[in-house]
């Protein structure tokens, strides 16, 4: 595939004679007739490659104004932020899109939501997919992702790809990276969600201003007028968030449990094989009963239910989807029971918030002892160690601490600082012990989380990806049958 420099600048006509073949940030990914984005990162200043990129065949560059660029031949496309205009490119690239595309945000419940959706989407008809985390999943195929949401050339492959095979609706999961690298600036937006702010990546962006700033611009810049906010008001930063969409003329449709909110939560109970809870709308208040565990999932439906009417869908219609809802992997997901009768459930919580909620939502099906095992991710926010060591001693009966991709990080360091606020419990590095120890020690009506890598299928140690999942772990432990088809 080709396009020409001028289209992807935006002129009407190609009339010029450089043909770019591909888009990078990376000089390792260069070939002949691509445009090679130089961008100074945290770790080196992509200027420095320009010469190898333009050695492997680089058609023309973008990158700030006054870069040089060794070959007079090669024109420097000068950009005060190539961040944001090469997602104008990407864009460009590869122009066919779905339809209705939506892009969700917040510390917890992006995946959830973008999955709800996309099932709401289904059972009203509609060829619908989500880009996030899990990868991309329709009825056309799953590919598992690497990044929430993808760098701008493989998200726009991935839109237009989508687009190509049928499919009109497309949730994304903008993540608080993705937004504050523009990875999503070239996505044209029918509507956006916003879930919760609560701690998260503050290695990344310092302050809790700064982690705000880059969720908010989701609404305050990305959205263009004529667009729908759909924003859960429970907490403060939901508030400051409807109050931006508002300032701007944007549409505004507000969801949670606060009283205000024009799709309301309420009534929520929990029910042995899920839950039940209405939702208020319009004066009216709609029964919903979904087999999903776990009170945040209702948030995060409600949440999908009102992108989907805040992008044109007929509220009875959606209201009837609902019960055909599946639960998404690794969120809150019941792997399987103990012979003695204990329940072990997987999920990706990994962060206070997260963990707070899940065994909350535990404790709410009464259990006669919960226990938990989790870590914490090396290379990221260390701040939340402690928190989440507490929240579990608090919050659990059981707590086993063990490892979650530690990354370039010393495993025994990470645990240690998590147990410095959660003394008492049983410490187990290899994370496949620590869960057969937690399985052991279940007795009858017994709840066991392990928590942290929901759908993952690897353990980050250094630079190599061991194979893991918590998932086939359980199931092995079980003694049922695995993916691998091992038992
Ligand atoms: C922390 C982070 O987000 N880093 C992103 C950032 O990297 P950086 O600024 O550190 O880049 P750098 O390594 O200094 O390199 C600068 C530039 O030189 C280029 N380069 C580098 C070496 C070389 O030989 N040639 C070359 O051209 C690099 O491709 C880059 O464009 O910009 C790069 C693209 O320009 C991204 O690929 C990279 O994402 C990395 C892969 C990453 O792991 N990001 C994670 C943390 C992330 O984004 N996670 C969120 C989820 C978070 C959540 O849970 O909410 C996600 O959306 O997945
Ligand atoms: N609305 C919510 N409020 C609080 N916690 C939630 C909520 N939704 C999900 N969680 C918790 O967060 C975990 C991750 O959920 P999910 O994958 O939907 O979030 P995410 O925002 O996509 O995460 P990531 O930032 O890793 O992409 C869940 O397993 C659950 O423990
Ligand atoms: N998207 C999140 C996922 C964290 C999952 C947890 N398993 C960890 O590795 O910390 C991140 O990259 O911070
Ligand atoms: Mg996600």
């Amino acid at each position: 595939m080709t396009v020409s420099l001028s289209q992807l600048l935006g002129a009407s006509a190609g009339s010029d004679t450089i043909l770019i073949t591909g888009i990078t940030a990376d000089s390792r990914r260069v070939q002949p007739g691509s445009l090679f984005v130089a961008i100074p990162g945290t770790k080196v200043d992509g200027r420095d490659f320009i010469p190898a990129a333009i050695e492997a065949g680089a058609s023309a560059i973008l990158s700030l104004p006054g870069t040089p660029v060794p070959d007079p031949s090669v024109p420097l496309i000068a950009d005060n932020n190539p961040r944001r205009r090469y997602a104008d490119m990407a864009a460009r690239f590869y122009a066919s899109h779905p339809d209705v595309q939506v892009a969700i945000t917040g510390t917890n419940g992006k995946t959830s939501v973008a999955d709800f959706l996309r099932q709401i989407w289904s059972g009203l008809g509609y060829d619908a997919a989500s880009v996030g985390t899990l990868g991309v999943r329709s009825q056309h195929h799953n590919a598992p992702g690497g990044l929430t949401t993808p760098d701008p050339m493989a998200l726009h492959k991935n839109l237009s790809a989508l687009s190509d095979v049928g499919v009109t609706h497309c949730a994304l999961e903008a993540s608080s990276h993705g937004l504050d690298q523009y990875r999503l600036d070239g996505v044209s937006l029918k509507a956006a969600g916003f879930t919760n702010l609560t701690r998260d990546h503050m290695d990344y962006h310092k302050t809790e201003q700064g982690y705000l700033f880059a969720k908010a611009r989701l609404f305050g810049e990305l959205l263009a007028p004529g667009s729908t906010a759909v924003v859960n008001i429970d907490s403060r930063a939901g508030k400051l968030i409807e109050d931006l969409a508002w300032g701007r003329g944007l549409h505004t449709l507000t969801v949670g449990r606060d009283e205000n909110a024009a799709l309301r939560l309420m009534d929520q109970e929990g029910r042995p094989d899920g839950q039940a809870f209405s939702i208020g709308y319009q004066g009216h208040v709609y029964p919903v009963d979904v087999r999903l565990f776990g009170a945040f999932q209702a948030e995060n439906i409600v949440l999908a239910v009102g992108l989907a009417i805040g992008t044109g869908a007929d509220v009875d219609k959606v209201l009837a989807t609902l019960s055909h809802l599946t639960g998404v992997p690794g969120r809150m997901e019941l792997i399987g029971r103990t012979t003695k009768g204990g329940a072990v459930y997987v999920d990706y919580a990994h962060t206070p918030d997260g963990l707070k909620n899940v065994l909350e939502s535990a404790r709410a099906h009464n259990p006669a002892g919960l226990s938990v095992v989790f870590g914490c991710g090396g290379d990221r926010d260390a701040g939340k160690r402690p928190q989440m060591g507490k929240l579990a001693a608090d919050l659990a009966d059981r707590v086993y601490v063990t490892d979650d991709n530690p990354r370039s990080e010393e495993a025994s360091v990470i645990r240690s600082e998590i147990l410095a606020a959660c003394p008492d419990a049983i410490e187990i590095g290899d994370r496949a012990q620590a869960i057969a120890a937690a399985i052991e020690a279940l007795e009858e009506n017994d709840m066991l989380i392990v928590a942290g890598k929901g759908h993952e299928e690897g353990q980050t140690v250094g630079d190599t990806v061991l194979p893991f999942s918590d998932i086939e772990v359980v199931k092995l432990l079980l003694g049922q049958r695995t993916h691998s088809g091992e038992k």
